[in-house]
């Protein structure tokens, strides 16, 4: 039988008794009984189809607006061909936009399985990690600061600071706290519960769960995750405004054909169909749709590589990044600490002889109890905790001096938790005061120093530092007097320092050296001591011989002016002791110069660097929740190598966005070109190619080889250029030229040579009539020809600088499967009998085909030589002066 209903508002003796729970917090059996009664921890997802209405707005939007109203005219003009073939343009066309931003909302819905939230709960009366999913009324929860939290609770043991800005809108963090006086009034102003979707800013403290799921004040409001929502991108922006123009140049250009239509002899009737037949061929209807799914390709892409991002747009900033400012534990390095040497009694000591005597055998004992993590096996089944501390609790248990976390627990009367601030933490047991922390913070405090003077501490400190060892000041105090943090941590004893070795991660020095190659720049911002963090740095090739260390205190003084000179000035810098407020600082000093900039960061206080960054990233494992809510990207394994692959992953979808945009342009010449030449003959040229033929180009032919490019792999080179200015369009200059006066043009005099070439061969003269075999014959041929050289534009497409043979001429699958298609799609219209008739097309001979075998080598030939011509001019990546736009060259 379920408990009862609480409101969460009864003393915890009564709640204990009505949700039938302890405070060692329920049986894992129970727990999950309650979850089969309850069902999952989760906010349900809104109800009710949503497809019927996204596939309305297919054909709502304005594009097919337009293409509906040419449906009608040709209606009306008697071309009920057209008016079908447009029709069915219309439906196809929203029908494969449709399944697209399926896709593409799938793939960001995806992700949430990548992040799975989670929660320390106690089970059989152990403090475990459990899924969030997996709460239920009556589990004792641990929530500390960082934490999301995922039920409605009240708490029993400790207090908190608790945002709840996402239920009231209120952003100054409330306290919450155990032993708060009953008091009515509204539930959210109840100073003994906390709610799900809220975060803990600070505190620690445990929690009765009251309400899980839809039965939470967040599912009563139901205010829905707003995790990967999808709104447009810049690149979709660009190109939905691209599309409109030439929309626009469409109409401009079919109502243009209507009077030269009728000079040229077509007729009225004739005139207008193809005017239509130009507008429908010329609408890149398609284009906005392709996008949004090679975005969501990216993201699924970058979320297999560890990479999660939480909207699509992310993975195009990501490719324009131009300053990576990454912290150094855990992100350079392994953050999998190992305490290597000591320094106690005046000497320096390795970790085994670390408790050799009675100063090291205290020493050793007041950094293990100075903690509150926990090692496998003592409270918890893995480690669990700041590894910085697991480091010490190790080094204890190894020198034969072990702490077990329960005694530590229970001996512990005040607890004043790691400020990143200050840089230390302390805690009161048993009448002394530990302190442990950086040793600039620490040894003040220290009236007295065991086994030496300061300068002897500052020497040892220094002398770690340079091998890139973390170290640590361990102090105590023999008494705890009253008044607060401040009086206790004052007049300590230290007894010695604790250096830990954190190596570097294997893959950062190839990944940092990726990153120069490709012109971004690299700080360190850590809240580490500047020579460890610089001999880190060094290690993994961060800086190389001008490399600047700037600790927060010189930070803090230095001026705007200096700061941007020291940015500007082409060089790494290492930012040491460094302040959340001095790393919103050296952000938006890196954004107002013009930077790209992606920002790691892992506790509470970074979330507003995270949220300024134009990337923020956050550590996935390590990493506070609160840090992870503000990121735009999380990594799962928390690896500085994962930004640069997904800085490589944002620049290849990019890529491949204007590869296709490239190859869905290059068709407009080829498709304009006979009818101008028709035109402006005044009708002596019999007409090249009919309105249904250019129809069949469009839907059918190139849709398939279309796609296949935005699947195209990395061209090689991709991370040897520098970024991207983010001011650049996706459709430059560059790509127009291309596309209209390269691949068009060179296609349009191929198409056209066939063309009069059949004409040729049966004896054709300007103004001559042929019978109408002949006619169709040298139409198809224009139709076949326009389908040879798409072939051609699309192997060209596949690169944009690089020779295709260094990507392998068969290495898109997919694009030779499209191909394949083309060719049997074309041949049916042209060979199969019961179309010939509807598409004006005519059997083509040996010869003709003869003929058209060489276009598509020959397109791609001359798009081949103007990447040669291209990549010789193209200042060398790895040039001297590799031109790395506003990007430091640290190390070549
Ligand atoms: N648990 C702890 N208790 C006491 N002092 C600590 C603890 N963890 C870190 N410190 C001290 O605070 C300093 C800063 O730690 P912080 O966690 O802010 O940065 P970090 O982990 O060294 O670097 P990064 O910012 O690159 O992740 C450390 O160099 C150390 O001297």
């Amino acid at each position: 039988m379920p408990p009862a209903e609480v409101d969460g508002r009864e003393p915890p003796t009564e709640l204990f008794r009505h949700l039938r729970s302890t405070p060692a917090g329920l049986r894992s059996r129970e727990a999950a009984r309650r979850l089969t009664v309850y069902g999952p921890n989760e906010l349900a997802r809104r109800r009710g189809r949503r497809w019927p209405r996204q596939l309305l707005a297919q054909f709502t939007q304005p594009l097919a607006v337009l293409l509906m109203i040419a449906a009608g005219l040709a209606w009306a003009g008697h071309a009920p061909a057209l008016a079908v073939a447009v029709v069915a343009v219309i439906v196809l066309n929203a029908a494969f936009a449709f399944v697209q931003e399926r896709q593409a909302e799938r793939a960001v819905e995806a992700l949430a399985a990548y992040l799975p939230d989670s929660a320390r709960v106690m089970r059989d009366g152990v403090l475990i990690e459990a899924p969030a999913r997996d709460l239920v009324p009556g589990d004792v929860m641990q929530v500390d600061e960082g934490d999301r939290i995922c039920a409605d609770a009240r708490l029993v043991d400790g207090s908190v600071a608790i945002d709840l800005s996402a239920l009231n809108g209120e952003s100054v963090p409330a306290v919450r706290t155990a032993d708060a006086e009953l008091a009515p009034g509204p539930l959210l102003e109840a100073r003994e519960l906390i709610f799900s979707g809220t975060s803990c800013t600070a505190g620690q403290a445990r929690a009765v769960v009251t309400h899980t799921g839809m039965r939470t004040e967040i599912g009563r409001i139901a205010a829905l995750s707003q995790r990967g929502k999808v709104e447009p991108s810049p690149l979709e922006r660009q190109v939905r405004r691209a599309t409109w123009i030439i929309a626009a140049v469409a109409v401009l250009a079919g109502a243009a054909f209507l009077p030269i239509g009728v000079l040229a002899g077509l007729g009225w009737a004739a005139a207008i169909t193809f005017a239509i037949g130009l507008i429908v061929a010329n609408v890149p209807e398609g284009l906005l749709p392709t996008i949004t799914l090679a975005l969501a390709g990216g993201v699924r892409e970058l979320a297999r590589s560890g990479a999660v991002v939480k909207r699509l747009s992310a993975v195009e900033t990501l490719g324009s990044t131009t300053v990576i400012c990454t912290d150094k534990t855990g992100t350079l390095t392994e953050n999998r600490m190992r305490v290597t040497r000591v320094w106690v009694a005046g000497e320096d000591r390795d970790a085994a002889g670390a408790a050799a005597d009675r100063p090291g055998r205290e020493l050793v004992r007041a950094a293990a109890l100075c903690t509150t993590a926990h090692l496998a096996g003592d409270g918890t089944p893995g480690d669990t905790g700041d590894p910085t501390e697991l480091a010490l609790l190790r080094l204890a248990a190894d020198a034969g001096v072990p702490v077990h976390a329960a005694d530590r627990d229970a001996a512990r009367t005040a607890l004043y938790a790691f400020d990143p601030r200050t840089k230390r933490m302390s805690i009161a047991a048993g009448g002394h005061l530990f302190s442990k922390g950086a040793p600039e913070s620490v040894v003040p405090l220290c009236a007295t120093i065991l086994g030496g003077t300061r300068a002897d501490v500052a020497a040892a400190v220094d002398r770690y530092a340079a091998q890139g060892l973390r170290v640590l000041a361990i102090a105590r105090r023999s008494s705890v007097p009253a008044g607060g943090r401040e009086t206790a941590e004052a007049q300590l004893t230290l007894l010695g320092l604790v250096a830990m070795a954190d190596p570097p991660r294997a893959a950062v020095p190839a990944a940092v050296a990726a990153a120069h190659r490709a012109g971004i720049t690299v700080h360190v911002i850590t809240g580490d001591y500047g020579p460890t963090a610089a001999q880190i740095a060094a290690q993994v090739g961060i800086g190389a011989a001008n490399r600047r260390v700037i600790t927060g205190a010189e930070l803090e003084h230095m001026g705007d002016a200096d700061l941007d000179r020291l940015l500007g000035d082409h060089q790494e810098v290492v930012f040491a002791r460094s302040s959340p407020e001095g790393k919103l600082r050296v952000c938006e000093a890196l954004r107002a110069e013009g930077h790209i900039v992606a920002m790691t960061g892992d506790g509470v206080n970074d979330a507003p660097a995270l949220r300024r960054a134009d990337i923020g990233v956050a550590m996935g494992r390590t990493g506070t929740d609160v840090a992870c809510e503000a990121a735009t990207m999380v990594l799962t394994d928390d690896n500085f190598a994962t930004i640069v692959r997904a800085v490589e992953a944002g620049r290849r979808v990019y890529d491949n966005v204007r590869k296709f945009v490239l190859y869905i342009f290059a068709h407009a010449v080829p498709e304009v070109v006979p009818f101008l030449i028709f035109a402006i003959s005044g009708g002596a040229v019999p007409l090249p190619l009919t309105v249904l033929q250019i129809l069949a180009i469009d839907l059918g032919t190139e849709t398939l080889p279309a796609l296949a490019l935005g699947r195209e792999r990395a061209e090689p080179g991709l991370m040897d250029r520098p970024p991207r200015s983010p001011r650049s369009g996706v459709i430059d200059r560059r790509l127009l030229v291309r596309a209209w006066g390269l691949l068009g043009v060179t296609s349009a005099l191929l198409v056209t040579a066939g063309f009069f070439w059949v004409l040729w061969r049966a004896g054709w003269h300007p103004g001559a009539v042929l019978p109408a075999e002949v006619e169709a014959k040298a139409a198809t041929m224009t139709f076949a020809g326009i389908v040879a050289c798409q072939i051609g534009t699309a192997m060209a497409s596949r690169t944009d600088y690089a020779a295709l043979r260094t990507i392998g001429v068969f290495s898109n699958r997919l694009l030779l499967g499209g191909i394949a298609f083309e060719i049997v799609f074309a041949a049916a219209l042209i060979y199969v009998p019961a179309f010939q008739p509807v598409f004006g097309t005519a059997a083509l001979g040996a010869a003709e085909l003869a003929f058209l075998a060489p276009f598509p080598v020959l397109v791609w030939g001359v798009d081949e030589i103007y990447r040669a011509r291209l990549r010789g001019r193209r200042p060398g990546p790895k040039g001297p002066n590799g031109s790395a736009r506003g990007g430091a060259r640290g190390v070549e």
